[in-house]
């Protein structure tokens, strides 16, 4: 597949611009218009700090979708928004290739049913990076054998969403094979409230926020006399760029919606 056109939302955020570093510096894809808050009617190059590229900036996120001929729209921005736009490029039967993270349960069920209405593929990933799909997937199998598990999701101080999409979507994994049961002592209370962290079927997820971190988690596994650790580091947001690249090139195939990137992996 080649010269696939993308919108990208968010262009001057910290995904943003690097989706637009990435789309640059590549051939199947190509830039056709951006979405953003700001700079409507701007072409991209104008905008100081963002690339050499010639697309124009629309900040009325129906007309952009209507208006400009597109194949693909990447969407990183905020949860309220990236819910709104992915829609409305469904509805346009532009597909969306969604990174961003924060969205309701009702929210994922609607953009499902929306898309298989109208069959336009749409990718929601909570998480680009493939190293970060491993550890998701080595997760879910070590839980099959150490169902105490905890997770620990690390990032910046300025993420909106807490816990990370990443850490809903790991324990969601593990959910599959894990039986719901309560961990810890059964009459455990916490002197300080939040001390246990957020509870999925009894599992525990802890969230840290930090200037200096970028995206980070570990999954803690106890058994009896043992430990294991499973964890992933993004250092840099390049991590996330071929997952973006590949699920941009893989929903020109898809009518349905799929949610997690592991479904676009071998
Ligand atoms: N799936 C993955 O692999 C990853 C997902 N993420 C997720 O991606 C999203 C973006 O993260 P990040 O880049 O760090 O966040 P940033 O805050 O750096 O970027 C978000 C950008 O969206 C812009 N924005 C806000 N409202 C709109 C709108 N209505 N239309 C267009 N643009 C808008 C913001 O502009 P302004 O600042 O002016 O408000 C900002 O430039 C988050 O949800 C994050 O969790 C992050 C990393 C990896
Ligand atoms: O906001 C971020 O930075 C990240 N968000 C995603 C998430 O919520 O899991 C992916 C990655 O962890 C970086």
């Amino acid at each position: 597949m080649s010269n696939i056109k993308a919108i990208v939302a968010g262009p001057r955020g910290k995904m943003g611009s690097e989706a637009l570093k990435m789309i640059q510096n590549q051939s199947t894809l190509s830039l056709v218009a951006c979405i953003d808050r700001m700079n409507d009617g701007m072409v991209v190059k104008e905008v100081e700090g963002l690339p050499d590229m010639d697309a124009v900036i629309y900040t009325d996120a129906a007309k952009c979708l209507s208006e400009v001929e597109a194949d693909v729209l990447i969407d990183l921005t905020t949860p309220e928004n990236g819910y709104t736009h992915a829609k409305l490029a469904i509805e346009n039967g532009v597909r969306p290739v969604v990174g961003t993270t924060g969205f309701t349960n009702e929210e994922l069920t609607e953009l499902t049913e929306l898309a298989s209405e109208k069959r336009v593929g749409t990718v929601i990933a909570p998480n680009f990076a493939i190293g970060a799909v491993l550890m998701m997937q080595f997760s879910k199998w070590a839980a099959k054998h150490f169902p105490e598990v905890e997770i620990i999701e690390k990032h910046h101080d300025q993420k909106l969403d807490a816990p990370s999409g990443t850490a809903i979507k790991t324990a969601e994994l593990i959910k599959e094979v894990r039986e719901s049961h309560k961990q810890g002592h059964e009459n455990e209370t916490e002197t300080l409230q939040g001390a246990r962290g957020a509870d999925v079927e009894g599992m525990k997820i802890h969230s840290m926020r930090l200037p200096g971190l970028v995206a980070h988690q570990e999954v803690v596994f106890g058994g009896l006399g043992e430990t294991l650790t499973v964890k992933h580091d993004s250092i840099h947001r390049a991590s996330f760029m071929s997952g973006v690249k590949l699920a941009a090139e893989r929903v020109m195939d898809l009518d349905i919606l799929v949610y997690g990137l592991e479904h676009l992996l071998d």
